[in-house]
């Protein structure tokens, strides 16, 4: 007889927030891959989690487990976390190719107690200081692969000597960093993955996450956000949408300017299972597509900032990001509602979740009243442009839920005449190739990117680049969705 062992197969076991879930729309199905750990504290105490383990890369392949081996990609970038345990803002200073000599370049700012990040490599030099003397320097860092999180701490770990120095709320921030340390290493021993969000404070994400078992698995979704085909009068246009919504009569009678089935199918093909990536073939019509370049032309785009709207402003060298972009809401008119509501069927989300809402529409969603997605973010890339590796998500921050970017739904807008610009995930698990993993655009499809695993840490998996441009230009939409909000308020 088996021992029951804490490795037991989760599934079947009631998600443990099923409670706090039942409005999301399914998202209650507990991600067969969540196994319970033990994390031992100070003290002994110990507290059960439930860890998402990425399942063996034959099961990609519909295999049994061990029967392939997953292939080591050529490239080698990697997430670097880091840690500030001391109650003074602190600064990180990158030194390319290890030069002292030349000046250091900004990375971040990391709050008292916070965390920042960045895309990076092994072998990268990095140091702290506090930003108003850099030339004292607080710690060194040299990456090293597989090590993701890198801690200064201004106690040296001594919890005794913060105790005494620290007023109570820092002392109760420098005591969650230091818990999240020790909760890191049993989560890294049970899943071989860094911890690289903040634990103890939330639920782990209660949006549906599609799951993306095997490679070329479809998901079928109906969606009665059919497309348009035909344009509505500008005076219809113009009027735009409530930000509570457009009442259901408004929503019947643009339907006519709608294809004339009452609902369609979309597919998402999964096309990575570690990230989970999934395409959607035409998702928008051309008159949609249309629609959005027509938008994008009445606005002046500016040139495109890291993670415009998060917390952590990465300032690297200026190449990063060279397109440029704008930002439209969901309410400037109904074809651009109809494009949220649609997301949101994708994605399995209450649109509701991707509007502002009244006290009386789900108030099981206890976070707040804000929308759990962004404007969408329209961005040009002409030849040579790129987006080059970086995840969506920025590192966790000391407040309630610990807001985070959850999922990436791009749209692409064109593709005749365009070669280049593909979007690419340098680090995703197969056992085929070494090789990225290339999207080509493709003008009306959508692709969907989990940022977070099911287990609330961040997904370092989900690094993706913009290639550059190499022929004609390109046009892509971004759509984020939150996990709980963006501005928590
Ligand atoms: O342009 C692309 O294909 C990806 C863009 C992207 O990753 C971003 O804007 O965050
Ligand atoms: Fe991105």
């Amino acid at each position: 007889q088996q021992e029951t062992t804490e490795n037991d197969d989760t599934s079947g076991t009631p998600h443990p927030h099923a409670d706090s879930c039942s409005w999301t729309g399914g998202a209650c199905e507990w991600d067969y891959n969540m196994q319970m750990m033990t994390a031992t504290f100070l003290n002994d105490k110990k507290e059960t989690f439930y860890a998402y383990v990425e399942p063996d890369v034959s099961t990609f392949y519909n295999q049994s487990e061990g029967q392939l081996q997953p292939v080591q990609p050529d490239f080698t970038g990697m997430f670097v976390k880091f840690v500030n345990m001391g109650p003074k803002m602190v600064r990180v200073l990158w030194i390319p190719n290890g030069n002292t000599a030349k000046d250091p370049l900004e990375i971040c700012d990391i709050e008292p107690f916070g965390s920042c990040g960045t895309a990076s490599y092994p072998s990268q030099h990095f140091q702290l200081a506090w930003p108003d003397n850099l030339d004292l320097v607080l710690e060194r860092f040299t990456t090293k692969p597989g090590k993701n999180v890198y801690v200064y701490d201004a106690f040296r770990g001594s919890y005794e000597k913060a105790y005494r120095k620290l007023k109570p709320e820092d002392f109760q921030h420098y005591m969650m960093q230091y818990n999240n340390n020790l909760f890191n290493k049993h989560y890294k021993e049970k899943t071989g993955r860094e911890w690289l969000a903040l634990y103890g404070q939330k639920f782990p994400p209660r949006f549906h996450m599609w799951q993306a078992d095997s490679l070329g698995q479809t998901h079928v979704v109906t969606t009665k956000e059919i497309h348009f085909v035909e344009y509505p009068p500008e005076e219809e246009l113009a009027k735009g949408v409530s930000l509570y919504g457009p009442r259901p009569e408004e929503i019947t009678r643009n339907r006519k300017h709608r294809d004339t089935h009452a609902t369609m199918e979309l597919h998402l093909t999964v096309l990575s299972c570690a990230p989970r990536v999934f395409e959607i073939k035409h998702f928008l019509s051309d008159l949609e597509v249309d629609h959005l370049l027509k938008v994008a032309e009445q606005k002046n785009l500016e040139t495109s900032t890291t993670r415009a709207g998060d917390y952590a402003k990465v300032t690297q060298e200026e190449s990063t990001r060279t397109s440029t972009n704008t930002w439209i809401g969901r309410h400037q008119d109904i074809i651009l509602d109809a494009i949220y509501r649609r997301a949101a069927d994708v994605m399995k989300i209450d649109e509701r979740l991707f509007r502002r809402r009244r006290k009386t529409e789900i108030p099981e969603f206890t976070e707040s009243m804000v929308d759990i997605s962004e404007s969408l973010q329209l961005v040009h890339y002409d030849v040579g442009q790129q987006y080059t590796p970086h995840h969506d998500f920025a590192m966790p921050r000391l407040v309630k839920g610990q807001p985070s970017r959850f999922a990436t739904l791009l749209l692409y807008l064109n593709d005749e005449g365009l070669r280049g610009g593909e979007t690419t995930f340098p680090m995703w698990r197969n056992a085929e190739t070494s090789k990225r993993l290339d999207v080509k655009p493709e003008k009306g499809k959508a692709l969907l990117f989990y940022n977070l695993l099911p287990d609330g840490n961040y997904d370092e998996l989900s690094m993706h680049a913009a290639r550059p441009v190499l022929q004609g230009e390109k046009w892509l939409a971004n759509l984020w969705v939150w996990d709980p909000v963006l501005a928590h308020g």
